[in-house]
């Protein structure tokens, strides 16, 4: 080892929005668990700066971000994100103040989402045990329903009149498209079922399915199929083992997601990476669920969806070792039962943390410290 070894040690920079409701218990439990990685892998390092946006600072500031906000998120390597979402702030004004006015200009496009039932944790499905519901969930990120195109007019009227109006652009389809079908290659069954509605929605959805049948060309060794998005929920619940890569519009990919979620347990277990494949702008983590007003501050947020997306974070820095051991500590904890009540079990967030702290330094004992 030469004498700089420590100093030379790979450095992770991550911006920490914990925002609001249950994000600031979960991600400061994220935080805990990523240092003591760290610190017991000794191979890497990884640096925490707060930022303390959030619906508090909306009420007080009158915006989300403050200016040059975004410019200073540019310098870290990943955002590591809570939820956003308040009683009192219209859901319409946090979410489009603060989510998804840092997914959309930094372009994070494919929104990630793996679901599967945990060892040691049951799923609602009578029939479906841990690995016959395997999915990973490619939602765009960028436009389709939530594009913010459309208007009000002539207010309070009776004859009032509003618009949403979903975007599908053929450049946005097919750039996600592709990063979904690369995804479903990189794992074993290399199936994809991509999610349409081109039944009713007859243009953008339309478009969307021919884009797919391009692309598709280009992945010869991946099996695609189509389903329409009312039956892919009965398919989901009826025939979980089925369903493998699952890619679909950025509204169709919210709903299914958090139905996949509660299929495979609890919408407390499951993460979401929101991705700049082109890697300009740092890419943002956060668990799948909102701000969860009804148990905030009880303690008894499960904090694993939060721990999974720690690990699917440093799998996209390039720490797939961390990753991989970090996700095998969170099932053995969940297997010896120390779960949250979504779980069926009694635990709270700080006991939930503690215990995969332990797990991870149990995972090094007699293990090696790696040298750079
Ligand atoms: N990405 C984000 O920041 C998101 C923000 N939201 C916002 O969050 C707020 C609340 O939205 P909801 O529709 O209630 O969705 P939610 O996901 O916050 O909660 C739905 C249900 O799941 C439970 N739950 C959620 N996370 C949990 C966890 N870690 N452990 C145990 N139980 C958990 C909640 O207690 C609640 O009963 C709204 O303002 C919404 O706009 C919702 C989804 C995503
Ligand atoms: C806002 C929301 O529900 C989501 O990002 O999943
Ligand atoms: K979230
Ligand atoms: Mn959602």
């Amino acid at each position: 080892m030469s004498p700089h070894a420590v100093s030379e040690l790979k450095t992770y920079s991550i911006a920490n929005i914990p925002a609001d409701g249950i994000g600031p218990e979960v991600i400061s439990a994220g935080v805990e668990v990523l240092k003591c990685l760290s610190e017991a892998s000794g191979s890497y390092k990884i640096e925490f700066e707060d930022y303390d946006w959030s619906s508090e600072t909306y009420k007080q500031t009158g915006s989300y971000i403050p200016e040059g906000g975004l410019d200073s998120l540019k310098k870290h390597d990943a955002i590591f994100f809570g939820a956003v979402g308040a009683p009192d702030v219209p859901d319409h004004l946090s979410l489009w103040g603060l989510r998804l006015a840092i997914c959309q200009p930094f372009q994070q496009y494919a929104n990630v989402r793996p679901t599967k039932i945990l060892r040691g944790t049951t799923s609602p499905l009578r029939n479906a045990k841990t690995g016959d519901l395997d999915w990973v969930i490619i939602r765009e990120n960028s436009e389709g329903e939530y594009a913010g195109q459309g208007g009000r007019s002539h207010r309070g009227l009776p004859w009032e009149t509003a618009t949403e109006v979903s975007i599908f652009t053929r450049h946005c389809v097919e750039r996600l498209i592709r990063f979904a079908f690369e995804t479903a290659q990189k794992r074993p069954r290399k199936h994809i079922t991509v999610v349409t509605k081109s039944n009713a929605q007859r243009n953008g959805m339309v478009m969307w399915d021919e884009v797919a049948g391009i692309v598709a060309k280009d992945f010869p060794d991946v099996k695609v199929e189509k389903m329409l998005v009312d039956a892919m929920t009965c398919r989901m619940v009826l025939q979980p083992n089925s369903l493998d890569t699952i890619v679909a519009t950025n509204l169709h990919a919210d709903i299914l997601s958090d139905l996949a979620a509660a299929l495979a347990g609890s919408i407390g277990i499951a993460p979401t990476s929101n991705l700049d494949p082109t890697r300009e702008h740092p890419s943002m983590f956060e668990p799948i669920h909102g701000s969860a007003f009804d148990i905030t501050g009880k303690g008894v947020a499960n904090p694993v969806g939060t721990f999974w997306t720690a690990a699917e974070m440093l799998r996209w820095l390039g720490e797939e070792e961390a990753a991989d051991r970090l996700l095998e500590c969170v099932e053995n904890v969940c297997e010896s039962k120390v779960v949250t009540r979504d779980l069926g079990g009694t635990a709270g967030t700080k006991e939930v943390t503690a215990a995969v702290c332990e797990e991870i330094k149990k995972s090094y004992v007699g293990k090696k410290v790696v040298e750079s």
